[in-house]
Formats: structure tokens, sequence, C-alpha cells
């Protein structure tokens, strides 16, 4: 017997079957469709199973194929891995931040496992921080990441100590081993404490301002070209360079006698919680009463340990002086990681779980042309930009930027921030990143 005629899709000419074609379906169906298909997915039996993850799955980061990732590659790695997984697929901004704030049960997972950007991450890292327990939570909680936004820096910089080569097809394969490996590791990632105007700030990679800044940010509407379009805004900015009025103040870095290590762990020997208890039960004191007790744990570890304060034992007398700098600039980039995207590293000598800000920054009255400009946006993909004798560079563990003129980005971690005033701090507190497999 035969079945009702097939017909041919207009946009597509393929033959359809009962269900509209597939380039015909709106984005929003479609990621319906597969929502419905992660979700229904058998969870490995809880008592054959290594653990669990709990993940985040923007459908618009990047070229929007997260939930493709997620549903077809991903979900059915994890499966064989028996590691089971909760999902939130994110609604618009600040729904991880909410969920993460909230959820009083995240000491039962292994990790977080992101399938978007950097700025999804910085977005977790932030609802951590609005918690009491954030750093318990910070240095024990691993955070994957599955790269789907135009921005990983973060992932860019932990794979390539490992020798990943820095192209998007090496970057991604590797993720997705890591992300849904039984055996993988996460280790130490410095955090850093940022102040503005009006709120407190957890950040990993990057404070920009200027021209890279706006560049980033101007070329968020071409996100679907993926890395060509900080090329491209990049060409069309050089074009057009601007001059940025400012203040900046920083104290170089000095080292106090802080020596920081990676700490790597195995992400499905124990759970969050597990974590927790393990590295308090080695400092805890024993208490008579559990009153006590208890406010010893609640007050233990509730803030930034900052590099630069009194209580961290320095072995070097004198604090380095601070300096100002009050100029037109061109821009001002500092890092605190190697990679910023997935080409050469921006500062090849930053290393994971170090607690120093790379800050770079270029003058206006040091440049003779735009020429200069557009050599320094190429010398970035070779690694020579900062050998470039018009940008200055030093390692700081503090910096404040003070924006004077009206116009500009201020760019925390990829993603704009609404201040004139930003004050960035090295602290001694970290996060954990999935890094490796063993
Ligand atoms: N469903 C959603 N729709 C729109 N925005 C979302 C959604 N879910 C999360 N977001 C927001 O989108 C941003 C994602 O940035 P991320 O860096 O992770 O991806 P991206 O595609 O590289 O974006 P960008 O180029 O803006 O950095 C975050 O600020 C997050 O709050």
């Amino acid at each position: 017997m035969q079945g009702s005629p097939s017909k041919k899709c207009s946009i597509c000419h393929r033959q359809m079957g009962a269900t509209i074609c597939c380039c015909c379906r709106s984005d929003q169906e479609q990621n319906e469709q597969l929502t419905s298909v992660i979700l229904s997915r058998e969870p490995p039996p809880k008592e054959q199973c290594r653990g669990t993850l709990l993940v985040f799955i923007n459908p618009h980061s990047g070229r929007g194929k997260s939930l493709e990732t997620f549903a077809h590659t991903v979900a059915p790695k994890l499966d064989r891995s028996l590691i089971r997984y909760e999902v939130v697929v994110t609604t618009g901004p600040n729904h991880a931040r909410n969920v993460l704030m909230t959820k009083t049960d995240l000491g039962k997972f292994n990790g977080v496992l992101i399938l978007s950007g950097d700025g999804l991450v910085f977005e977790a890292l932030n609802g951590v921080l609005c918690r009491e327990d954030a750093f318990r939570i910070f240095p024990n909680l691993p955070i994957g990441i599955v790269p789907s936004g135009s921005g990983n820096g973060l992932l860019c910089s932990v794979l390539s100590k490992y020798g990943t080569k820095m192209n998007e097809k090496s970057v991604m394969d590797r993720a997705l081993e890591i992300a849904s490996s039984p055996t993988a590791r996460a280790e130490s990632v410095a955090l850093y404490s940022v102040k503005t105007e009006t709120t407190t700030y957890a950040a990993f990679l990057s404070i920009g301002w200027g021209l890279m800044a706006d560049i980033d940010i101007e070329s968020e509407k071409w996100r679907k070209l993926g890395g060509h379009r900080f090329t491209l805004m990049g060409f069309i900015r050089s074009c057009n360079l601007r001059s940025y009025k400012g203040r900046l103040t920083y104290r170089p870095y000095k080292a106090r006698g802080y020596n920081p290590s990676s700490n790597v762990f195995s992400i499905y020997d124990k759970t969050t919680q597990q974590r927790i208890d393990d590295s308090t039960a080695i400092t805890i004191p024993s208490f008579a009463d559990s009153e006590d007790e208890e406010k010893y744990l609640k007050n233990q570890k509730t803030t930034w340990t900052l590099h630069d304060s009194e209580d961290t034992t320095s072995s070097e007398t004198e604090d380095a002086e601070e300096v100002v700098i009050e100029d037109d600039f061109i821009n001002m980039y500092a890092v605190t990681l190697s990679h910023i995207a997935a080409d050469g590293p921006f500062a090849p000598s930053a290393k994971l779980e170090d607690n120093r800000i790379h800050l770079s920054y270029i003058l206006w009255k040091d440049i003779g042309t735009r020429v200069d400009i557009a050599k320094y946006l190429l010398a970035i993909e070779h690694e020579t930009h900062l050998d470039l004798p018009f940008v200055k560079r030093v390692e700081v563990s503090s910096m404040k930027l003070e924006v004077l003129s009206d116009g500009s980005y201020v760019v925390l971690d990829g993603e704009v921030v609404e201040t004139k005033s930003i004050q960035v701090s090295s602290t001694r507190d970290n996060i954990c990143v999935f890094s490796s497999t063993a």
C-alpha cells in the first residue's frame, strides 16, 4: 500500500516526510524538539552511575548549535560513561545565575558543565558568588566547558597547557572528550575580585577598554561568524581609530611569598559536598558545643583573600608603589589567562593558577599612524603584539580604571559592565575547571 504522496520542500527541494522539512523548521521549533529529546533520555541506573553533572545549555550562544551538540554528542557519551546529568536550558540572561544562586543541592553534583561561551561561565560564577557558601563552592565544584559560544578564552587557556592545537576543531574535540570522560580531572584557575561603582564581581579572564573592547562588543551582531567576527570588526575599527580619556592606576605584582599550586583532582572520585567536607575536616578545630561549631563553619571563608591584604604574609618588606597614568588611551587590555580566543596566546606567560594580572595598554601619543594599530591587531595572531614598541605591559596585583570620557565599553570577561570606574584585585582564591583526563 502506498502512503500519502510525499511533497518537496520549496526551500531545499528535498523530499519531505509526514512532518515539515528540517530546513523549514523555525529555530524555536527545532530547539523545542531537541530539548524534548534531551529531557526524555533515560539516565543510567543510579546504582551504576559514576557521578552527576549539572548542565547549562544556552541555545543561542555562538552559532546556535549547543542543543544539537548536547543531544547528539555529549548526552550519548555521558550515558555510555555512566554519568547522570540534570539539564537547564537557559531561557535568557541571568537564568543560570539565578539557578546557581538558589540551588540547595549543589553539593550532590560532581561538576557543572556549560555549553556556551565565557559569558555564561562568568554569569554562573557570579551566581555562586551571591551564596553564603561561595568560597567553599568555588574550589570544589569543577566547571566543564563545551565551547558553543564565540569566545572561549578559559577553555583555550586550559587546553593549551596540555598541548591541544588552537583551532576550532581540535578545541571542540578535546573539550568533548574531557566533558564526557569518567576519568576527567579538574585543576585550579585563579579568581579575581572586581569592584565597580555598584557591584562586586568574580572574574577569571580579562578586563578590556578602548579598541579591543569595542571590537568585542560591536562585533557581537556577527556572532554566527565565530572568531572571524573579531577580524572583520578589527579592520573597521582600525580605519576609524579613536582615543579614550582615562586614569589607570596599578600596583606592580610582588609574589609576597605566594606560590600557588594546580591542585589537580579526579572529578568523579567525590561529590562537591564530599570535597568541601574533606577540606573543612582538615582545618576544623574540635568544639564541645555544636552551636559553636555551626557558627565557626558559617564564618569560615566567607569572603575574598586578597593578594595584597595585610593578612597575607609577605616575605617582601615593601609593597610596590602605585603607578598612575592619566592620558588618552587607544587600548587597555588586562588578562589573567594566556588565551582570550582559539588563536595564539595573548599573554604567553600567564599560568592558570597564578594570580598575576597581565596588563597592557597603548597610549595615543605613542603611536605613529593608524597602520601601527592594524599591525598590532594582526600581531596578536602571531603572538608578537607585546613586542611592539608602543605597547606598554606590566604584571600587576591590582588595577583601577577610571573612564573620563563618554561612549566606550568596559568589558569584563567578555561582558559589558555599566560603570565608569572598575577596580580589579588579585586574590588567593580559585575556581576549578575540567582540564584533562587520567
Ligand atoms: N536563551 C538565551 N537567550 C539569550 N541570551 C542568553 C540565553 N541564555 C543565556 N544567555 C546570555 O547570553 C550570554 C552568553 O554569552 P556567551 O559568551 O556564553 O555566549 P556567546 O555566544 O559567545 O556570546 P557573546 O558573543 O555575547 O559572548 C550570557 O550573558 C547569558 O546570560
